[in-house]
């Protein structure tokens, strides 16, 4: 098959967005040394509406939409997201070609002033967006103020820093990657704070059918991470997780096994239900399901009704 003699990726603008698409650029850079590889930028709805939670204004799609329409015109071929990003079921004519090699995957506790979660004191005002977090942390500690937070990472950071809250739960991979790991107090484990479905991971996405770009990002995708994104995604596909849900879905590969864990909640975090298996990463896809269907068995439905239905 003939090269490309030119790649464009779309990209985001924020700080992280760029990041992610410089680091693709440079590795298909040195991949095709024959081939021109730039970025063309741009805004989407989602970093210009920052008033308003995420779920109301229609969640994931809204970051992506303006760079598939790049590319349905010709104008990119192809675009790299946070896979959390992305949304679970991927719109028509669109693929995700690869997903490259996991950056940490989970939760950061950020501070000014005190060093973990189990140092707040009654009344603190902790600051994050997602509804799974704020689960968690409603669950565990019913005595903290969860107050709603938007924008990009450097405007996240300069709300906690202007006093607006004691602490912040981010992504410790977004602050890793923006060289701010020293912002990071502490690390939430697993157990403390499950993962969203793909949290750390990259994603190339491309028009569906663009078997020369495919092969161009096939050498980007990592098995093992590839295997338990898709796990971690079908698990939130079946509990209708492009919705808004609080949920969490992580996947690691153990002894050979993949180890998905899953829960959903309420996002008061007064319901809460988990579940676990371990199978071949082979069968991705469908132990995300069968976790799924363990959830649903285990009661998930009863919460899954009381929330907002898709549209
Ligand atoms: N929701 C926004 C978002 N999307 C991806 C990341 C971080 C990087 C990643 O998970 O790959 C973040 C920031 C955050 O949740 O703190």
């Amino acid at each position: 098959m003939s090269r490309p003699s030119k790649i464009v990726i779309a990209s985001r603008e924020s700080r992280l967005a760029m990041w992610q698409a410089v680091h693709v650029r440079d590795r298909l850079s040195s991949l095709n040394p024959g081939a021109e590889v730039v970025i063309l930028g741009m805004t989407t709805k989602g970093d210009q509406i920052l008033d308003r939670p995420l779920a109301e204004i229609g969640g994931k799609g809204l970051f992506i939409k303006e760079l598939e329409v790049a590319m349905q015109e010709g104008r990119a071929h192809l675009a790299v997201h946070s896979m959390k990003d992305v949304p679970m079921v991927m719109p028509e004519g669109f693929v995700l070609a690869a997903i490259s090699a996991r950056e940490n995957p989970r939760d950061a506790f950020v501070s000014n002033k005190y060093n973990g979660l189990d140092d707040l004191p009654a009344g603190a005002v902790v600051g994050t967006s997602s509804l799974r977090r704020e689960a968690i942390l409603r669950a565990k500690y019913p005595q903290l103020v969860i107050k709603s937070l938007r924008g990009n990472l450097d405007t996240r950071l300069k709300k906690l820093d202007a006093g607006e809250y004691d602490a912040i739960i981010l992504a410790a991979a977004g602050l890793i990657r923006l060289g701010l790991k020293d912002r990071i107090k502490s690390v939430l484990t697993p157990e403390q704070s499950l993962p969203a479905p793909g949290q750390g991971a990259l994603g190339i996405e491309l028009v569906d059918g663009d078997s020369a770009m495919a092969a161009v990002v096939a050498p980007l995708n990592d098995a093992e991470t590839a295997h338990c994104v898709k796990a971690e995604r079908s698990f939130s596909r079946a509990l209708g997780g492009s919705c808004q849900v609080p949920l969490g879905g992580y996947a690691v590969i153990d002894n050979g096994q993949l180890w998905l864990r899953g829960f959903v909640a309420t996002a008061d975090g007064k319901e809460m239900v988990s579940a676990e298996l371990r199978g071949n990463p082979a069968d991705d896809e469908a132990l995300g399901l069968q976790l799924a269907a363990e959830l649903r068995a285990k009661g998930a439905d009863a919460i899954l009704e009381k929330l907002a239905h898709c549209k």
